[in-house]
């Protein structure tokens, strides 16, 4: 039995009790009623288009402009001939998460698919620029033709409170995917990358256990919160069907780049377009690259901030951390019906 109430689609019961922050009091600037706001209705119509490489050069995703693709340049002339018409929309899917989870990896192989568009860079549009509103975040999607998956990627969103009831409020029919890594690896890879930006950082046996490495886990530090995927994951739990949700395994995404790849694409409603002749194994690296992308047409592996090389840690300090986290990550593969295989 349900204990509970439902609040703007979203199931606020026992477990949400005393987290009012969940609740979103504040509707955005430009509600998602309008009609040119609404989300795609790419779930309800399956559209059969034709397949148009389709790069706005014109427009600089850091650099957002809020023009409309120019009907005068040669790409769009061509497209109207077509009967094409390039418009932003609101996302169908987003890639919520998780930070260091492999989430730009993930990106950046399915935006080789050439019914999919995605926003190069994060958004953050539900947990930072929600004030700023639907039409605000649509200017900061690519244009796209009726039938292309229109994308975004923003890790924090999993972890921020309010995000899965704005995220049903714009369309409870939106596709999440969220990239999961071993919660002890992801802590390190997230601690890694603060301490390249911030000279003389604490060690991370000092800031992950309370009074040195051998007390109790500082389970308020960042990088130790966020791996407790099942907790976040029962907010998003409460808005959407597990259905709604795809987990990739970040391990996976390393591993075999192409059966992730699979899936995903089956989740989209995709033909399978990205397979194995996308990616090579770069050895130097030690990870999976790509032959080619939308931008560039040589072999390219991610930028160097991906892939790091990550300091040693006290062996004790991990398997206390494993300790931690091993009854949430079973709790985690109940609730997503998959076992991870995490030590
Ligand atoms: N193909 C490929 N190339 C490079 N790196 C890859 C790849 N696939 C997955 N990964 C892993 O992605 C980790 C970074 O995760 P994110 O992209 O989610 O980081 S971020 O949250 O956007 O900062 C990154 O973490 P670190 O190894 O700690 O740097 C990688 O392990």
């Amino acid at each position: 039995m349900v204990v509970g109430k439902v609040v703007m689609g979203c199931r606020i019961d026992e477990l949400s009790k005393g987290q009012p922050a969940v609740v979103q009091a504040t509707a955005p600037r430009t509600p998602p009623a309008e009609p040119d706001e609404r989300p795609t209705a790419r779930q309800e119509k399956q559209t059969i288009v034709r397949v148009v490489p389709l790069t706005w050069t014109g427009l600089s995703i850091g650099n957002e402009s809020n023009r409309e693709p120019q009907d005068g340049a040669p790409k769009y002339r061509f497209l109207r001939q077509q009967g094409l018409r390039p418009s932003r929309k609101l996302p169908d899917a987003l890639i919520i998460g998780v930070k260091k989870g492999g989430t730009r990896a993930l990106l950046e192989f399915v935006r080789l698919h050439p019914d999919v568009r995605a926003a190069g860079s994060e958004v953050h549009f539900f947990d930072r620029f929600y004030r700023k509103g639907f039409t605000w975040y649509r200017h900061h999607m690519p244009p796209t033709l009726e039938g292309q998956v229109t994308m975004e990627k923003t890790p924090s969103y999993f972890v921020t409170r309010e995000v899965p009831q704005r995220v049903h409020q714009m369309n409870p029919n939106t596709k999440l995917l969220v990239v999961v890594r071993d919660p002890v690896t992801r802590a390190i890879s997230d601690y890694t990358q603060a301490a390249s930006k911030k000279v003389g950082m604490r060690r991370f046996e000092d800031l992950a256990f309370l009074n040195g490495s051998g007390g109790l886990v500082d389970t308020s530090w960042g990088p130790v919160k966020i791996g407790v995927y099942a907790r976040h994951l029962e907010r998003w739990l409460r808005c959407f069907p597990l259905k709604q949700l795809l987990f990739v395994s970040g391990e996976r995404l390393i591993v075999d780049p192409a059966a992730e790849m699979a899936r995903v694409q089956d989740f989209l409603g995709l033909k399978r377009v990205v397979t194995e002749k996308h990616f090579y194994f770069n050895s130097t690296k030690g990870f999976p690259c790509l032959m080619k992308s939308e931008g560039r047409s040589s072999p390219h592996c991610l930028g160097k901030t991906k892939g790091r090389n990550h300091p040693h840690i006290d062996p004790a300090a991990v398997e206390r951390l494993r300790e931690f986290y091993r009854p949430f990550n079973a709790r985690f593969y109940q609730l997503t019906g998959i076992n991870f295989g995490w030590p």
